[in-house]
């Protein structure tokens, strides 16, 4: 490494871990707890109504403190600081990021230079309360005077993910006739199955892009305007029923999107940070708009903690550091999200983007390629299904993948004991990760079960369960906005704490944009009327392929 400044992996602090996680190689967790019977209240905490059990970690009480020194040598609370502050955090696009604002329902001013952007971001939010009012109560209708019935939003990634997590885990709180629908993928058939359901007179159509140039948004908003002029609309009526939600205004109306039909984004908020802001408008749509103040509440609760908390008590510092102990230490790839809750089926998805679009870096800011591994792989999907499914490679496997088991202590839906059920698999779940089953116990097991002591020593060694593999469980009273809120803005910030640590631009995305330029030439490629361009012959050969299949279907 050609840096003047020593690395991350020349600190004492990272050489103290690796001397500490080498002490701990042959200690097993179980073990752990029989040793110490507080175990699990050492390792609970609680902020912003989310609460945390940590017990079930790979951790000693010497652990934290070196991955909290590890913290304070990497300057994460000075960089918790610069972000609140409106440091130009983003360095790669000398910018800051500051989707705190967009929950900052204090009075305290937020700055970019010299400039407050709260009155902005106050005013936008007045404005989306009035347009939310103006269509919940029907005094903005379709064309044909018809009440709005679905709300179709068009947009991807940060620009879709994130809103739809939320709608989703907001159902219990969608009132009102509107339904909302998202389109975010080129592939045709996404538009084609929603258009499909929809009235043109009683549909809304959100275009939500920050940068209102991203291909696949576009491509279906003209798709979606055809269809709305071939389906009874005409140009004097896009105004009603074409919303969009953008920085970049200028080409929003070049588009034909009506001036005060488009609301404003910022430079300072990611598009994976944005569902707080009016890329948030189907989920306030949905929801009504009280509701969506207190899914900010909820948000700005987890960012005080963040930002007041030492760093011991602080819930997304201990997720953060957890995973930088995986990561880092213990050779983990992945870090499994296991929801138990159906509405929040969608966190995966939303986190995968969250994390690993803002920790899948290889440099530092200064430019320095890394000698130690950043974000993980992160996957994951609904507790119980995924037990009937992945969960075996947890148990057995032979990769360690570190898992947050997420739950509700109350249901919206008292079915049956089907909460119950549903709590005792996921504690199971984490507790059989921890435990495991050794082979004495797998051949007892067997012993019970009447096989004769050959059929045992064959089956026995198929039953062990290696246990030792860390989870964290998170819990809360119940999905409402305000705990969804600060659920989202704690993996915020868990994501924020380990880019410090890893000294990456957590902020940027540019691995994305290679693909998009090599795809513009393909596509030439694809339509032109003849092609004798030569690349590689991968992508050569499966070219010729598909416009052989299109001349023989042409
Ligand atoms: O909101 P947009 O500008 O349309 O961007 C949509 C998405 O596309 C990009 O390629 C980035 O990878 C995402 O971070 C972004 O959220």
């Amino acid at each position: 490494m050609s840096t003047s400044k020593p690395g991350l992996t020349e600190k004492p602090e990272w050489k103290a871990l690796i001397d500490h996680q080498a002490s701990l190689k042959n200690t097993h967790m179980r073990d752990l707890f029989d040793q110490d019977p507080e175990r699990f209240r050492n390792y609970f905490t609680t902020a912003a109504g989310i609460s945390l059990d940590y017990s079930k970690n790979l951790i000693t009480r010497d652990t934290m403190p070196h991955l909290m020194a590890l913290a304070r040598a990497c300057k994460v609370p000075e960089q918790i600081e610069a972000m609140f502050r409106g440091d130009n955090i983003n360095t790669s696009e000398n910018r800051p990021a500051l989707h705190i604002a967009l929950r900052n329902l204090s009075d305290d001013p937020v700055h970019v230079g010299n400039d407050d952007i709260m009155p902005e971001v106050r005013s936008t939010l007045a404005r989306m309360e009035e347009f939310v009012w103006r269509i919940r109560s029907t005094q903005w209708r379709g064309f044909t005077n018809k009440p709005f019935t679905d709300v179709v939003s068009i947009g991807i990634g940060g620009s879709f993910l994130g809103p739809k997590l939320v709608s989703a885990a907001l159902k219990p709180y969608w009132h009102g006739r509107l339904n909302c629908h998202y389109v975010a993928n080129i592939d045709g058939s996404h538009i084609t199955e929603v258009l499909r359901h929809i009235n043109p007179e009683t549909t809304l159509f959100l275009i939500q892009s920050k940068s209102f140039r991203t291909q696949e948004t576009l491509e279906n908003t003209k798709v979606a305007r055809e269809w709305f002029l071939h389906n009874g609309g005409d140009e004097a009526l896009i105004s009603k029923h074409f919303v969009a939600v953008t920085a970049n205004e200028k080409e929003a109306i070049d588009f034909g999107i009506a001036e005060e039909n488009i609301f404003p984004m910022w430079d300072w908020v990611g598009g994976r940070y944005s569902l707080w802001s009016a890329i948030g408008l189907p989920t306030a749509l949905t929801i009504g708009m009280e509701n969506f103040r207190s899914l900010l509440s909820g948000a700005h609760a987890m960012d005080q903690h963040f930002k007041n908390a030492p760093l011991e008590d602080n819930l997304p510092v201990i997720l953060a550091l957890l995973g930088i102990w995986y990561g880092n230490f213990w050779g983990a790839d992945a870090h499994a999200i296991l929801p138990y809750d159906h509405y929040l089926r969608g966190l995966p998805a939303h986190l995968q983007q969250l994390d690993m679009e803002s920790n899948g870096k290889c440099v530092t800011h200064d430019g320095t390629s890394v000698d130690y591994q950043t974000g993980p792989i992160i996957w994951g999907g609904a507790g119980a299904n995924g037990q009937h499914a992945y969960h075996q490679l947890l148990h057995q496997g032979t990769r360690m993948s570190p898992a947050d088991f997420i739950i509700p202590l109350r249901t919206h839906n008292p079915v049956a004991t089907h909460h119950a059920i549903l709590f005792a698999n996921c504690l199971s779940q984490a507790q059989a990760l921890m435990r495991g089953k050794n082979l004495d116990e797998a051949r007892a097991e067997l012993r019970e079960q009447g096989l004769d002591e050959a059929a045992i020593e064959k089956l026995a060694p198929h039953k062990v369960i290696p246990g030792n593999k860390p989870s964290n469980t998170i819990l809360f009273e119940r999905s409402t906005p305000r705990t969804v809120g600060a659920l989202v803005a704690l993996y915020e910030h868990k994501t924020f704490v380990q880019g410090a640590i890893w000294d990456v631009d957590s902020f940027d995305q540019w691995g994305v944009e290679l693909g998009k330029q090599l795809g513009q030439d393909i596509l030439d490629r694809l339509l032109a009327s003849s092609d004798d361009k030569r690349t590689d012959s991968s992508t050569d050969g499966l070219i010729d392929l598909f416009r052989r299949k299109h001349k023989d279907d042409a």
